[in-house]
């Protein structure tokens, strides 16, 4: 599913976030929103979702107006994905339900997408039990399981620790590419990006607009990314963070 944003904008009242925003984001393009806190990567992935309408411009998915949510786009939060009274199984066979699919067939699907996911033993934990890294494990077996042609991901991994993060990050990796989604990932973790996306968009403070777009195309990488240091460098610098290791060092008893 194709989306196209054309000379979008949003504002919450007099608070200006998005500024006129324009990219096409192609079927089956994986695309990473970063930059500073607060400068609307989430709200763009809310329109997106149709869950937030632009304020001017037009957003279209396949030349659709977007205009409220569907399961063909699908948003994976953070955390508090799962219903904390339902089973992994149970939590994963609801995105089918909720399609009308007969329960059992909901079950037996659930089961095996637990499976893809690592989780074949835990069906009948529930998401309290397990940790969180499976946790979200589980959140994206039930996002791929309706099959939803648009997956929204908004920081889906920024709760875990780097280890089980990069690991995740391997697990979606895959699931994207046997399945071949459009993705919109909003992260604050530029490796994330580097290593997920095939293009990346790097944001000014609001009213957001786009300060780089960084196109890396969809080509075999690994969490090695020191084949991308330079464009690394140049994305922490437009977030303002320093990487210069020649600068001066702040003297002993300065106030840095
Ligand atoms: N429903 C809303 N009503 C009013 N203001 C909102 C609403 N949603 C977001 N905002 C404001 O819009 C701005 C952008 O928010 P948004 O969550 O999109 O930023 P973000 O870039 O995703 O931030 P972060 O990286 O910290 O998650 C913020 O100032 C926020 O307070």
């Amino acid at each position: 599913m194709e989306l196209l944003f054309d000379q979008v904008t949003k504002s919450f009242g007099d608070l200006n976030v998005i500024k006129q925003f324009d990219t096409t984001i192609k079927t089956g393009e994986i695309v990473a929103l970063v930059g500073p806190s607060g400068c609307g990567k989430s709200t763009l992935l809310h329109m997106v979702a149709g869950l937030q309408s632009a304020s001017t411009g037009t957003l279209t998915a396949n030349g659709q107006g977007v205009s409220s949510p569907s399961p063909e786009r699908t948003l994976v939060f953070q955390e508090h994905a799962l219903y904390p009274w339902m089973t992994l199984l149970e939590n994963v066979a609801l995105a089918l339900e909720f399609q009308n699919q007969p329960k059992q067939t909901a079950r037996n699907e659930a089961g095996k997408w637990l499976g893809r996911v690592k989780l074949t033993g835990f069906e009948d934990y529930y998401p309290h039990q397990v940790s969180g890294g499976m946790r979200q494990r589980c959140a994206l077996a039930r996002a791929f399981i309706a099959r939803p042609q648009v997956l929204l991901l908004d920081e889906p991994f920024g709760a875990l620790d780097a280890l089980t993060r990069m690991t995740l990050q391997s697990v979606l990796k895959d699931l994207i590419e046997e399945e071949r989604p459009t993705v919109v990932l909003v992260t604050h973790d530029v490796d994330e990006a580097l290593y997920l996306a095939d293009r990346v968009l790097v944001f000014s403070n609001r009213p957001a607009v786009v300060l780089e777009e960084i196109t890396l195309g969809h080509i075999p990488k690994t969490h090695d990314l020191s084949a991308f240091a330079d464009i690394r460098r140049d994305v922490l610098n437009l977030l303002g963070i320093d990487t210069d290791t020649t600068s001066t060092p702040v003297e002993q008893g300065e106030t840095a």
